[in-house]
Protein backbone atom coordinates (compact mmCIF):
# COMPACT_ATOMS: atom_id res chain seq x y z
CA UNK A 1 0.00 0.00 0.00
CA UNK A 2 1.08 3.50 -0.76
CA UNK A 3 1.60 5.87 2.35
CA UNK A 4 -0.47 8.43 1.09
CA UNK A 5 -0.22 9.80 5.09
CA UNK A 6 3.86 10.72 5.21
CA UNK A 7 2.92 10.90 9.58
CA UNK A 8 1.68 7.27 9.53
CA UNK A 9 4.57 4.82 10.92
CA UNK A 10 6.05 2.33 8.51
CA UNK A 11 4.99 -0.22 10.98
CA UNK A 12 1.27 0.25 10.45
CA UNK A 13 1.45 0.94 7.05
CA UNK A 14 2.67 -2.96 6.62
CA UNK A 15 -0.15 -3.72 9.34
CA UNK A 16 -2.66 -2.35 6.87
CA UNK A 17 -0.94 -4.22 3.82
CA UNK A 18 -1.45 -7.37 5.52
CA UNK A 19 -4.90 -7.14 6.11
CA UNK A 20 -5.39 -5.73 2.12
CA UNK A 21 -3.78 -9.03 1.08
CA UNK A 22 -5.23 -11.42 4.04
CA UNK A 23 -2.27 -12.46 5.48
CA UNK A 24 -3.82 -11.17 8.59
CA UNK A 25 -7.62 -12.25 7.98
CA UNK A 26 -10.86 -12.88 10.02
CA UNK A 27 -12.77 -10.34 11.66
CA UNK A 28 -11.38 -10.26 15.36
CA UNK A 29 -7.61 -11.02 13.98
CA UNK A 30 -8.01 -8.16 12.17
CA UNK A 31 -9.39 -5.86 14.67
CA UNK A 32 -6.46 -7.43 17.32
CA UNK A 33 -3.71 -6.07 14.79
CA UNK A 34 -5.62 -2.66 14.07
CA UNK A 35 -5.38 -1.71 17.71
CA UNK A 36 -1.89 -3.43 18.20
CA UNK A 37 -0.87 -0.83 15.37
CA UNK A 38 -2.67 1.85 16.56
CA UNK A 39 -0.10 1.27 19.96
CA UNK A 40 2.67 0.94 17.80
CA UNK A 41 1.75 4.34 15.98
CA UNK A 42 1.18 5.93 19.84
CA UNK A 43 5.03 4.98 20.81
CA UNK A 44 7.17 5.93 17.80
CA UNK A 45 5.05 9.09 16.88
CA UNK A 46 7.58 11.52 17.01
CA UNK A 47 6.37 14.76 17.97
CA UNK A 48 5.62 17.19 21.66
CA UNK A 49 2.77 18.76 19.59
CA UNK A 50 -0.08 16.74 21.70
CA UNK A 51 -2.45 18.41 18.28
CA UNK A 52 0.09 16.57 15.94
CA UNK A 53 0.16 13.55 18.12
CA UNK A 54 -3.73 12.83 17.90
CA UNK A 55 -3.12 13.94 13.87
CA UNK A 56 -0.90 11.14 13.41
CA UNK A 57 -2.95 9.01 15.55
CA UNK A 58 -6.37 9.68 13.58
CA UNK A 59 -4.36 9.47 9.95
CA UNK A 60 -3.28 5.78 11.03
CA UNK A 61 -6.57 4.95 11.92
CA UNK A 62 -7.65 6.14 8.59
CA UNK A 63 -4.90 4.14 6.58
CA UNK A 64 -6.00 0.76 8.94
CA UNK A 65 -9.49 1.41 7.77
CA UNK A 66 -9.16 1.92 4.33
CA UNK A 67 -7.99 -2.12 4.14
CA UNK A 68 -11.23 -3.85 3.60
CA UNK A 69 -14.62 -2.61 4.27
CA UNK A 70 -17.01 -5.39 5.39
CA UNK A 71 -15.49 -6.16 9.22
CA UNK A 72 -17.26 -3.70 11.59
CA UNK A 73 -14.84 -5.15 13.79
CA UNK A 74 -11.95 -3.06 11.99
CA UNK A 75 -13.91 0.66 13.02
CA UNK A 76 -15.13 -0.63 16.16
CA UNK A 77 -11.99 -1.17 16.75
CA UNK A 78 -10.32 1.88 15.98
CA UNK A 79 -12.85 4.36 17.27
CA UNK A 80 -12.54 2.39 20.68
CA UNK A 81 -9.35 2.67 21.13
CA UNK A 82 -8.57 6.38 19.39
CA UNK A 83 -11.61 7.00 22.30
CA UNK A 84 -9.39 6.37 25.10
CA UNK A 85 -6.50 8.52 23.85
CA UNK A 86 -6.95 11.61 26.50
CA UNK A 87 -4.48 14.26 28.17
CA UNK A 88 -3.00 17.03 27.65
CA UNK A 89 0.50 16.52 26.85
CA UNK A 90 2.14 13.78 24.35
CA UNK A 91 3.40 11.59 27.16
CA UNK A 92 -0.47 11.31 28.63
CA UNK A 93 -1.86 11.25 25.36
CA UNK A 94 1.13 8.45 24.28
CA UNK A 95 0.73 6.77 27.45
CA UNK A 96 -3.71 6.17 27.68
CA UNK A 97 -3.74 5.49 24.21
CA UNK A 98 -1.39 2.09 24.43
CA UNK A 99 -3.06 1.44 27.62
CA UNK A 100 -6.55 1.37 25.82
CA UNK A 101 -5.38 -0.63 22.63
CA UNK A 102 -4.52 -3.07 25.46
CA UNK A 103 -7.28 -2.85 27.25
CA UNK A 104 -9.02 -3.74 24.05
CA UNK A 105 -7.14 -6.74 23.44
CA UNK A 106 -7.58 -8.12 26.30
CA UNK A 107 -11.29 -7.78 26.32
CA UNK A 108 -11.06 -9.16 22.59
CA UNK A 109 -9.40 -12.09 23.74
CA UNK A 110 -11.55 -12.12 27.58
CA UNK A 111 -15.23 -11.61 24.70
CA UNK A 112 -13.97 -14.99 22.99
CA UNK A 113 -13.82 -17.03 25.40
CA UNK A 114 -16.73 -16.01 27.13
CA UNK A 115 -18.79 -16.37 23.72
CA UNK A 116 -17.25 -19.86 23.64
CA UNK A 117 -18.55 -21.15 26.76
CA UNK A 118 -21.79 -19.96 25.57
CA UNK A 119 -22.07 -21.14 22.40
CA UNK A 120 -21.01 -24.74 23.98
CA UNK A 121 -24.12 -24.63 26.17
CA UNK A 122 -25.73 -25.25 22.32
CA UNK A 123 -24.20 -28.14 21.71
CA UNK A 124 -24.15 -32.03 22.92
CA UNK A 125 -22.07 -34.67 23.49
CA UNK A 126 -21.80 -36.71 20.21
CA UNK A 127 -23.05 -33.94 17.79
CA UNK A 128 -21.39 -33.07 14.28
CA UNK A 129 -21.11 -29.51 13.50
CA UNK A 130 -20.38 -28.53 9.66
CA UNK A 131 -18.57 -25.52 9.79
CA UNK A 132 -18.06 -22.66 6.70
CA UNK A 133 -14.92 -20.68 6.34
CA UNK A 134 -12.24 -20.25 9.22
CA UNK A 135 -13.92 -18.50 12.45
CA UNK A 136 -12.04 -18.02 15.52
CA UNK A 137 -15.15 -17.18 17.37
CA UNK A 138 -16.75 -20.01 15.92
CA UNK A 139 -14.03 -22.18 16.88
CA UNK A 140 -13.90 -20.92 20.72
CA UNK A 141 -17.52 -22.81 20.96
CA UNK A 142 -15.87 -25.67 19.53
CA UNK A 143 -13.10 -25.72 22.18
CA UNK A 144 -15.10 -24.62 25.03
CA UNK A 145 -17.53 -28.16 23.94
CA UNK A 146 -14.37 -30.05 23.88
CA UNK A 147 -12.81 -28.62 27.53
CA UNK A 148 -15.96 -29.89 28.69
CA UNK A 149 -15.87 -33.57 27.49
CA UNK A 150 -17.94 -33.37 24.85
CA UNK A 151 -17.08 -35.69 21.23
CA UNK A 152 -17.69 -33.52 18.73
CA UNK A 153 -17.18 -34.07 14.88
CA UNK A 154 -17.03 -31.26 12.62
CA UNK A 155 -18.16 -31.71 8.53
CA UNK A 156 -15.96 -28.26 7.31
CA UNK A 157 -16.84 -26.59 4.13
CA UNK A 158 -13.49 -25.88 1.62
CA UNK A 159 -14.62 -22.56 1.39
CA UNK A 160 -13.87 -21.51 -2.27
CA UNK A 161 -11.94 -19.21 -3.61
CA UNK A 162 -9.09 -19.00 -1.00
CA UNK A 163 -10.25 -22.54 0.96
CA UNK A 164 -10.06 -20.67 4.85
CA UNK A 165 -11.91 -24.18 5.14
CA UNK A 166 -8.22 -25.73 5.57
CA UNK A 167 -7.00 -23.34 8.45
CA UNK A 168 -10.48 -24.99 10.72
CA UNK A 169 -9.39 -28.62 9.44
CA UNK A 170 -5.90 -28.14 10.66
CA UNK A 171 -7.30 -26.58 14.00
CA UNK A 172 -9.57 -29.15 14.43
CA UNK A 173 -7.53 -31.94 13.78
CA UNK A 174 -5.03 -30.04 16.36
CA UNK A 175 -7.63 -30.54 19.05
CA UNK A 176 -8.08 -34.44 17.82
CA UNK A 177 -11.73 -33.52 16.32
CA UNK A 178 -12.79 -35.93 13.41
CA UNK A 179 -13.17 -33.79 10.42
CA UNK A 180 -14.61 -34.66 7.25
CA UNK A 181 -13.72 -32.25 4.78
CA UNK A 182 -16.32 -30.98 1.37
CA UNK A 183 -15.98 -29.05 -1.21
CA UNK A 184 -18.84 -26.26 -0.92
CA UNK A 185 -21.48 -28.17 -3.72
CA UNK A 186 -21.70 -31.27 -1.09
CA UNK A 187 -22.79 -29.21 1.50
CA UNK A 188 -26.91 -29.78 1.20
CA UNK A 189 -25.93 -33.45 0.87
CA UNK A 190 -24.14 -33.87 4.43
CA UNK A 191 -26.60 -31.41 6.08
CA UNK A 192 -28.41 -34.71 6.65
CA UNK A 193 -25.69 -36.01 8.64
CA UNK A 194 -25.17 -32.45 10.34
CA UNK A 195 -26.64 -31.37 13.81
CA UNK A 196 -26.14 -27.61 13.52
CA UNK A 197 -24.55 -25.21 11.43
CA UNK A 198 -21.50 -23.53 13.18
CA UNK A 199 -20.74 -20.19 11.67
CA UNK A 200 -18.91 -16.55 12.03
CA UNK A 201 -19.76 -13.17 10.88
CA UNK A 202 -17.68 -10.36 9.50
CA UNK A 203 -20.82 -7.91 10.89
CA UNK A 204 -24.16 -8.30 12.05
CA UNK A 205 -26.54 -5.52 11.10
CA UNK A 206 -29.24 -4.04 13.26
CA UNK A 207 -32.46 -6.00 11.69
CA UNK A 208 -30.22 -9.49 12.55
CA UNK A 209 -28.60 -9.95 9.35
CA UNK A 210 -25.55 -12.07 9.39
CA UNK A 211 -22.69 -10.26 6.67
CA UNK A 212 -20.35 -13.60 6.23
CA UNK A 213 -18.42 -15.48 3.98
CA UNK A 214 -19.33 -15.72 0.73
CA UNK A 215 -21.68 -18.86 0.96
CA UNK A 216 -23.03 -18.63 4.34
CA UNK A 217 -26.31 -17.87 2.93
CA UNK A 218 -26.62 -20.17 0.86
CA UNK A 219 -25.52 -22.90 3.44
CA UNK A 220 -28.55 -21.02 5.59
CA UNK A 221 -31.18 -21.65 3.50
CA UNK A 222 -30.30 -25.14 2.90
CA UNK A 223 -30.01 -25.79 6.53
CA UNK A 224 -33.38 -24.27 7.10
CA UNK A 225 -35.09 -26.60 4.82
CA UNK A 226 -32.97 -29.54 6.10
CA UNK A 227 -34.13 -28.24 9.69
CA UNK A 228 -30.61 -28.20 11.01
CA UNK A 229 -30.49 -24.97 13.21
CA UNK A 230 -27.78 -22.15 11.85
CA UNK A 231 -25.95 -20.87 15.07
CA UNK A 232 -23.80 -17.42 14.52
CA UNK A 233 -21.07 -17.17 16.69
CA UNK A 234 -19.83 -13.12 16.56
CA UNK A 235 -18.28 -11.18 19.13
CA UNK A 236 -20.76 -7.80 20.51
CA UNK A 237 -17.42 -5.78 18.37
CA UNK A 238 -19.06 -7.73 14.98
CA UNK A 239 -22.28 -5.59 15.71
CA UNK A 240 -22.48 -2.43 12.92
CA UNK A 241 -23.28 0.30 14.68
CA UNK A 242 -24.57 2.08 11.12
CA UNK A 243 -27.23 0.08 10.55
CA UNK A 244 -29.15 1.30 13.28
CA UNK A 245 -28.95 4.37 11.56
CA UNK A 246 -30.33 2.70 7.77
CA UNK A 247 -26.92 2.19 6.17
CA UNK A 248 -26.01 -0.99 4.57
CA UNK A 249 -23.10 -2.78 5.18
CA UNK A 250 -20.70 -2.92 2.14
CA UNK A 251 -19.60 -5.81 0.59
CA UNK A 252 -16.00 -6.14 -0.35
CA UNK A 253 -15.03 -7.50 -3.98
CA UNK A 254 -11.88 -8.70 -4.56
CA UNK A 255 -9.30 -9.56 -7.21
CA UNK A 256 -10.61 -11.88 -9.96
CA UNK A 257 -7.27 -13.62 -10.15
CA UNK A 258 -8.60 -15.33 -6.48
CA UNK A 259 -11.06 -16.90 -8.68
CA UNK A 260 -9.22 -17.79 -12.23
CA UNK A 261 -5.73 -17.52 -12.34
CA UNK A 262 -4.17 -15.38 -15.35
CA UNK A 263 -3.50 -18.67 -17.16
CA UNK A 264 -6.58 -20.24 -16.30
CA UNK A 265 -8.59 -16.93 -18.18
CA UNK A 266 -6.04 -17.38 -21.31
CA UNK A 267 -7.42 -21.16 -21.18
CA UNK A 268 -10.90 -19.84 -21.78
CA UNK A 269 -10.47 -16.92 -24.32
CA UNK A 270 -7.34 -18.60 -25.95
CA UNK A 271 -5.93 -15.95 -28.65
CA UNK A 272 -9.14 -13.27 -28.08
CA UNK A 273 -8.66 -10.65 -26.49
CA UNK A 274 -11.79 -10.94 -24.03
CA UNK A 275 -13.51 -8.65 -22.42
CA UNK A 276 -16.32 -10.01 -22.58
CA UNK A 277 -15.34 -12.50 -19.79
CA UNK A 278 -16.67 -11.75 -16.24
CA UNK A 279 -15.54 -12.94 -13.15
CA UNK A 280 -17.19 -11.64 -9.95
CA UNK A 281 -15.42 -12.18 -6.75
CA UNK A 282 -17.71 -11.40 -3.92
CA UNK A 283 -16.25 -12.27 -0.41
CA UNK A 284 -18.90 -11.71 1.82
CA UNK A 285 -22.89 -12.11 1.36
CA UNK A 286 -26.21 -11.29 3.86
CA UNK A 287 -28.18 -14.34 5.90
CA UNK A 288 -31.59 -12.40 6.21
CA UNK A 289 -32.51 -13.37 10.17
CA UNK A 290 -35.03 -15.96 9.48
CA UNK A 291 -32.18 -18.13 8.72
CA UNK A 292 -30.31 -18.13 11.54
CA UNK A 293 -31.79 -19.61 14.39
CA UNK A 294 -29.10 -17.82 17.24
CA UNK A 295 -26.44 -15.24 17.33
CA UNK A 296 -23.83 -16.49 20.24
CA UNK A 297 -21.88 -13.17 21.69
CA UNK A 298 -19.94 -12.60 25.34
CA UNK A 299 -23.53 -11.59 26.85
CA UNK A 300 -25.11 -14.79 25.97
CA UNK A 301 -27.74 -15.89 23.00
CA UNK A 302 -29.61 -13.68 21.41
CA UNK A 303 -32.57 -14.42 18.63
CA UNK A 304 -31.24 -12.32 15.30
CA UNK A 305 -34.68 -10.00 15.65
CA UNK A 306 -33.71 -8.92 19.14
CA UNK A 307 -30.11 -8.20 18.68
CA UNK A 308 -30.72 -4.34 17.74
CA UNK A 309 -31.82 -3.87 21.77
CA UNK A 310 -28.49 -4.98 22.32
CA UNK A 311 -27.00 -2.89 19.42
CA UNK A 312 -28.25 0.29 21.17
CA UNK A 313 -27.44 -0.96 24.60
CA UNK A 314 -23.82 -0.80 23.66
CA UNK A 315 -23.29 2.10 21.22
CA UNK A 316 -26.30 3.93 21.77
CA UNK A 317 -27.50 6.28 18.42
CA UNK A 318 -23.72 7.36 17.81
CA UNK A 319 -22.01 6.83 14.21
CA UNK A 320 -18.97 8.17 12.38
CA UNK A 321 -15.56 7.95 10.97
CA UNK A 322 -13.43 6.26 13.74
CA UNK A 323 -11.05 8.68 13.48
CA UNK A 324 -13.48 11.44 13.95
CA UNK A 325 -13.46 13.06 17.77
O1 LIG B 1 -13.62 -13.00 13.82
P1 LIG B 1 -13.59 -14.42 13.38
O2 LIG B 1 -14.65 -15.23 14.06
O3 LIG B 1 -12.21 -15.04 13.49
O4 LIG B 1 -13.91 -14.47 11.81
C1 LIG B 1 -15.12 -13.95 11.31
C2 LIG B 1 -15.17 -14.03 9.82
O5 LIG B 1 -14.04 -13.37 9.24
C3 LIG B 1 -13.69 -14.07 8.05
O6 LIG B 1 -13.52 -13.18 6.97
P2 LIG B 1 -12.13 -13.12 6.11
O7 LIG B 1 -11.55 -14.49 6.01
O8 LIG B 1 -11.24 -12.12 6.82
O9 LIG B 1 -12.57 -12.58 4.76
C4 LIG B 1 -14.77 -15.09 7.80
O10 LIG B 1 -15.85 -14.58 7.04
C5 LIG B 1 -15.15 -15.42 9.22
O11 LIG B 1 -16.40 -16.07 9.33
Amino acid sequence: MENRQPDVDPAVVATADDIAAMRTRGAATIADAAAKALATQAERAETTQPAAFERQLRAAAETLYETRPTAVSLPNALRYVLRGMDGETVTELRATTIARAEEFRAELAQAQQRLGEVGSNRLRDGDVVMTHCHSTDALSCLEAALEDGKEIEAIVKETRPRKQGHITAQQLREWGVPVTLIVDNAARRYLDEADHVLVGADSIAADGSVINKIGTSGLAVNARERGVPVMVAAQTLKLHPDTMTGHTVEIEMRDETEVLADDQRADITGERDDDGLIVENPAFDVTPPRHVDAIVTERGQFPPESIVTLMRELFGETTGEPWEP
